[in-house]
């Protein structure tokens, strides 16, 4: 079996994150979730939440699923890297994303969520595509959409199209020829604890030479930005005009109206350029001439993120047979 299904930017200024129709229980309730390889609980706003911590999300409601099953006695817990985080409890139910279903996928019900996710109308939750090592139910850990399909995909791949300000598409079991150029490059994936973690050839700023030094940092659809060691990023803002790292609005900013470089990443031999316009990511405030850099520093966060900014300019093939790796090719 496969699977394909749009991945489209929540908010038509910026790619801040992409959300995919997913539709669950019987008969179906269809939430738009957010795609998400740097985590692994599939989790939505649910009827279990109180009415003053949803604005505008649609909800999954178990008791009007007559396949919906109560996860007797489990609970799940998740914060993520922006501080934002979410618990509740557990059903299983058929869920199905750009036509492949599965059965008895563990559903996890909002009870509280952080208000950042209240106010963020267009996210009715997440659907974890990291390794399923990472998943927060308890007692017992439950598996991924992607790992509780694979068996049945013509492949065990999912592949990520995403794009700047327009619909992308994520595909499940085949890689479509149609979505890239050339080859796919592949490099290893160390999934230990479960993130899709590889590691980079190296970057360069603009036109200048390329650094030949191995980055290893983790493939994320679920982080807007990229995140890199602090030697990339003073090597990268040295370059622009008037850029600081400001600790009021936390990260590198720059006049709106600097030359900005464009950035390339290295995979093995492959080389992966995003363009100028893509590394400013939006205005400090609304109608600022401050402007936020879409490439900042890891160093806060303890863990190098290649995020939608760095995955829009490739097609990516996630790769979860034995052993794991990451391919990324033009497109
Ligand atoms: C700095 C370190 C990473 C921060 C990263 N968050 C982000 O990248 C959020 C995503 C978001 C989009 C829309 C609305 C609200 C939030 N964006 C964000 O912090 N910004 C601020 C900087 O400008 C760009 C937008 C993150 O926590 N990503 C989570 C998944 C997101 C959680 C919040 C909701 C959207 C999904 C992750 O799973 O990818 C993770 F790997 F980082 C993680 O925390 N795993 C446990």
């Amino acid at each position: 079996s496969t699977g394909s299904a749009a991945a489209v930017p929540i908010n038509a200024e910026f790619d801040i994150a992409y959300v995919t129709p997913v539709t669950l229980g019987t008969p179906p309730q269809t939430l738009q979730l957010d795609f998400d390889s740097g985590s692994s609980d599939l989790w939505v706003f649910s009827s279990h939440l109180p009415t003053s911590q949803i604005r505008g999300q649609e909800i999954y409601a178990p008791n009007k699923s007559s396949t919906a099953k109560l996860l007797d006695g489990h609970s799940w817990s998740i914060t993520y890297g922006d501080g934002s985080g979410s618990r509740g409890n557990v059903y299983t139910d058929n869920v199905t994303v750009g036509g492949l279903m599965v059965e008895r996928q563990a559903i996890e019900c909002a009870q509280q969520v952080s208000s950042s996710f209240t106010s963020e109308a267009h996210i009715d939750g997440l659907v974890g595509l990291g390794f399923s090592t990472l998943n927060t139910v308890s007692p017992k850990s439950q598996l991924t959409f992607f790992d509780n399909a694979k068996g049945a995909l013509d492949s065990p791949v999912f592949t990520a199209d995403l794009k700047h300000k327009q619909a992308g598409t994520y595909d499940f079991g085949f890689i479509d020829k149609a979505k890239y150029t050339g080859e796919i490059t592949y490099v290893p994936v160390n999934n230990d604890p479960g993130y899709w973690t590889f590691s980079s050839s190296g970057y360069a700023v603009g036109s200048g030479n390329f650094s030949a030094s191995p980055i290893s940092g983790i493939a994320d659809t679920g982080t807007s930005l990229i995140y890199l060691p602090t030697a990339v990023v003073t090597a990268y803002y040295r370059q622009v005009q008037g850029a600081t790292n400001s600790r009021s609005y936390g990260g590198y900013v720059f006049p709106c109206s600097a030359t900005l470089p464009s950035f390339t990443f290295g995979v093995g031999e492959a080389r992966f350029t995003i363009p100028p316009a893509y590394m400013s990511y939006a205005a400090v405030t609304p109608g600022s001439s401050t402007c936020f850099g879409g490439l900042q520093s890891s160093n806060g966060v303890g863990i190098n993120i290649w995020g939608d900014l760095a995955l829009k300019v490739a097609f990516v093939v996630f790769n979860g047979g034995t052993p794991p790796t990451i391919g990324w090719a033009a497109k």
